[in-house]
């Protein structure tokens, strides 16, 4: 998780994990600089951007070295708590979120969907990706025993608030929601939405509006 202290524009922030993936690969390539114009073609990114990034995490290239890759692996790792294994439940064994549990998320971070929770009496007790499939009943006292910061709401929509109004007295600081409903959480809980409809309805738009060297941004 990004350290709230720290005064990195929250749009900076949210292209953390997307350089750190990239950074990594480098450094397990044996890498020892890259330059802004690289990561721009690798990430999609501008490398005007990058370089206005890169200048908040202290990292300042040099003209015609590029940046550091050991520095900057360092710098993304403390900075997006790579040491430390964020745990998550995921709330609804569906179509989504059983893709979710096969798909392993340790692979580029260091979070983990350590449990799930579904209300269908025949999931409870399996195993998907690894990760068990628990009854609705133990998710309060679960979650809060374990201390598990974030939750995935696959549910369907008109359950999604109850289950969000659980999950808060649970004590989860973050909800990645995926399902259509807008949540009411009080403002120590952040949510983020992830609404694939209307990704897909901006890059149509952006497709016809804008030509591709402003979609960059
Ligand atoms: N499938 C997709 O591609 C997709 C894409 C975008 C958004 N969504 C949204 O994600 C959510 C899940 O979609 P899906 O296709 O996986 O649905 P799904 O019907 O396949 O799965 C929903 C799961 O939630 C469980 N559930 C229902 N009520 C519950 C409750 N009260 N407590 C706990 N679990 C409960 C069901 O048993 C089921 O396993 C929906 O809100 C949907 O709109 C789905």
């Amino acid at each position: 998780m990004i350290n709230d202290t720290m005064k990195i524009p929250q749009a900076t922030a949210k292209r953390l994990p997307l350089y750190y993936r990239f950074i990594q690969n480098l450094h397990a390539s044996g890498k020892q600089r890259v330059s802004s114009a690289e990561l721009s073609e690798a990430v999609k990114v501008d490398s005007a951007t990058i370089r206005r990034d890169f200048s908040y995490f202290g990292a300042l290239g040099k003209k015609g070295y590029g940046y550091n890759v050991n520095y900057l692996l360092t710098f993304f790792r403390k900075t997006l708590d790579q040491d430390e294994l964020t745990k998550v439940a995921l709330i609804g064994v569906g179509n989504l979120g059983t893709a979710f549990l096969n798909y392993n998320f340790l692979k580029n971070n260091n979070t983990k969907i350590q449990c799930a929770f579904d209300i269908a009496p025949e999931k409870k007790g399996k195993l998907i990706g690894d990760v068990p499939i628990l009854p609705m009943d133990d998710m309060e006292e679960y979650i809060s025993n374990e201390n598990i910061p974030v939750a995935i709401l696959t549910v369907p929509a008109p359950v999604a608030q109850m289950i969000t109004d659980r999950l808060v007295k649970a004590n989860v600081k973050g909800i990645l929601n995926f399902t259509p409903a807008r949540l009411n959480v009080p403002p120590s809980i952040r949510v983020h939405h992830i609404d694939l409809a209307v990704e897909l309805q901006s890059l149509v738009y952006f497709l016809k509006h804008y030509p591709t060297q402003e979609l960059e941004e």
